[in-house]
């Protein structure tokens, strides 16, 4: 087996003991407009939670400020320790640990379309600093041992949902941020995301997957929280 990444390399990882993530009062603006606005989470080791909401509410705007691609503009952030709101270089560096510890599975695949699938997946085990054999073998517990000399420009929407789920296996994140976690997943699909799901929740990390679809949400996670405009408010998901 080989090591948690963090142990790796150095990088942010979650502390011995406390959430996983606390957000306090965030504010983000983007292009001017502020998207978040004061918003409050905390995210528990262990938990899987669900992120309902109307479209531009700011699902999307939450996952990337999580995965320090965007800085908060007001409040306080802690992710897997670090402090991704802090003022300055320390936030910068705060957000860049981030970024190599947290795995976001946005709209997009985050794969080069002139490489194939195995090309993409051995590159991240370089980035990572792991075996490329774990390339191979993530992409076979997702399915796609037979594709992986396909370059990913010629894949299906979903054989390229499936190849990110392999690079969220490969990259044994501690915070995993799925968004539009049912987009373009047939049932076996959906089912990969919950053994991702629970190999996070068996790291004591936590998981929060966005979807539009309530029902199908609804046995995967833990709990639920809905935003509108940029806030959370209670949602109506019960807790299995
Ligand atoms: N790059 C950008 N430039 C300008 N505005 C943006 C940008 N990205 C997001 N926004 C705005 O921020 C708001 C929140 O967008 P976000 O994508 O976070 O919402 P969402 O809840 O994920 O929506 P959806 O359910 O449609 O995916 C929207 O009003 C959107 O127009």
């Amino acid at each position: 087996m080989p090591e948690p990444l963090h142990a790796l390399t150095g990088r942010a990882s979650r502390p011995a003991q406390g959430p996983v993530a606390v957000v306090e009062s965030v504010r983000v603006d983007i292009a001017g407009t502020p998207v978040l606005r004061g918003l409050d989470l905390r995210l528990e080791a262990g938990e899987v939670v669900g992120l309902l909401g109307p479209n531009g509410s700011g699902k999307s705007t939450l996952l990337r400020m999580l995965a320090g691609l965007i800085p908060p503009a007001g409040g306080r952030c802690r992710v897997l320790g670090a402090d991704i709101s802090a003022d300055g270089a320390a936030g910068r560096a705060a957000r860049a640990a981030v970024r190599t510890s947290v795995t976001l599975i946005g709209h997009q695949p985050a794969l080069y379309p002139q490489l194939e699938l195995g090309e993409n997946l051995r590159l991240v085990a370089r980035l990572t600093g792991r075996d490329e054999t774990d390339a191979t073998a993530a992409l076979e517990s997702v399915g796609l041992a037979a594709a992986t000399h396909r370059r990913a420009d010629q894949c299906s929407h979903g054989m390229l949902r499936r190849a990110d789920l392999a690079r969220a296996l490969l990259t044994e994140p501690h915070l995993l941020l799925l968004d539009e976690a049912h987009a373009g997943l047939d049932r076996d699909s959906v089912h990969l995301v919950q053994v991702l799901t629970e190999a996070v929740r068996s790291r004591s990390g936590a998981c929060v997957l966005v979807s539009h679809e309530r029902d199908r949400l609804r046995p995967m996670v833990d709990r639920a929280v809905e935003l509108v405009d940029g806030a959370v408010v209670p949602a109506s998901v019960s807790v299995p």
